[in-house]
């Protein structure tokens, strides 16, 4: 292995310490306590381990944490209303719904009824125009996160080529926003994308967010490249036992590993950001709600 591992958990801690000295600051000079209401409908197992992370990780940087936890079978019409309740609410100053709802709600009118000032996923439709048009929106968490890292690890990205694998409309199409944003020449591919391989070893920066474990291997990446890996995906590990299980990205890691400048390891990569990320953002639309000036090196 020759790449530099970019450490997604230290990285997040740093963030997260940002975060809290900027809340002291915000509860000391203005009386403000920044709020983040985290919504779960269900029991999903993984779900409900992110929204419990997210509560512990928003009272430690000393924000309050509101959680609302609802039924699986809860209707469209109560959820809305719970929303709606958020949105009035002075002392919450981020809403997010956790995804994936049930089946039975529909996740786009859901989001959409967020106020979008509020909206601290960015997944609002206006959230989504305003970053699409390079205005001032609340930006998507992870990646936001990768960013970070990306600027953190290479300094300007400014001419780079960079190659998103994966359109998704929370992690692919935003990632690829924030790069055109920082003047890369971006490409969005796919799992159709013909000569997948070709496309992605012209990348600078290679984002795989697909969704496909170790999909992206080692002779698809271009030597040198920054390798970022968004892929969260639970294989069968029977090496480790009858039963047993373990995390790999969407990126081949030993393989890409030995090429690559640098590349972030699944887990410890990307996923820790996601949630200092949430913590950014709610710090940021805390201080836009009170007309405050916003932390320097949190936003896009
Ligand atoms: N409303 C939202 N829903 C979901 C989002 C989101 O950003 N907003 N993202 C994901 C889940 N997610 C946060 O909600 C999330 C995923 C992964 C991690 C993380 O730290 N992963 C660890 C490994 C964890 C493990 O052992 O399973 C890592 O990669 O090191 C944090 C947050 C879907 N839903």
């Amino acid at each position: 292995m020759s790449a530099t591992i970019i450490d997604g958990k230290a990285f997040a801690a740093k963030v997260r310490e940002q975060v809290a000295g900027h809340v002291q600051r915000l509860k000391d000079e203005n009386g403000l306590t920044p709020g983040l209401a985290v919504v779960l409908v269900g029991e999903d197992p993984a779900s409900q381990v992110y929204v419990k992370s997210k509560g512990k990780q928003t009272t430690e940087v000393g924000m309050n944490s509101f959680e609302h936890k609802l039924p699986a079978d809860t209707s469209e019409a109560d959820l809305l209303a719970l929303i709606d309740q958020l949105n009035k609410d002075a002392s919450v100053h981020g809403i997010l719904v956790q995804l994936p709802l049930p089946g039975h709600l529909n996740s786009d009118l859901v989001i959409n009824s967020i106020d979008p000032a509020k909206d601290v996923d960015g997944f609002h439709i206006s959230n989504v125009g305003l970053l699409g048009t390079g205005q001032k929106s609340m930006v998507p968490c992870t990646p936001l996160g990768c960013l970070m890292m990306l600027r953190d690890h290479l300094g300007s990205l400014s001419g780079l080529n960079a190659v998103v694998v994966g359109r998704s409309n929370i992690v692919g199409k935003p990632m690829a926003q924030l790069l055109l944003g920082d003047s890369c020449t971006v490409t969005i591919a796919h799992s159709r994308t013909k000569d997948l391989g070709a496309v992605c070893r012209q990348a600078d920066i290679l984002v795989a967010a697909v969704g496909r474990p170790e999909m992206i291997p080692g002779d698809w990446v271009k030597p040198g490249a920054t390798v970022i890996d968004v892929g969260i995906n639970r294989i069968d590990a029977p090496e480790k036992g009858e039963g047993k299980t373990r995390l790999v990205g969407d990126v081949h890691f030993d393989s890409a590993a030995a090429v690559a400048g640098a590349i972030t390891p699944v887990p410890g990569g990307v996923g820790p950001m996601t949630i200092a990320c949430l913590l950014a953002n709610t710090l940021t639309a805390a201080c836009r709600a009170n007309g405050l000036a916003e932390p320097q090196g949190l936003t896009a």
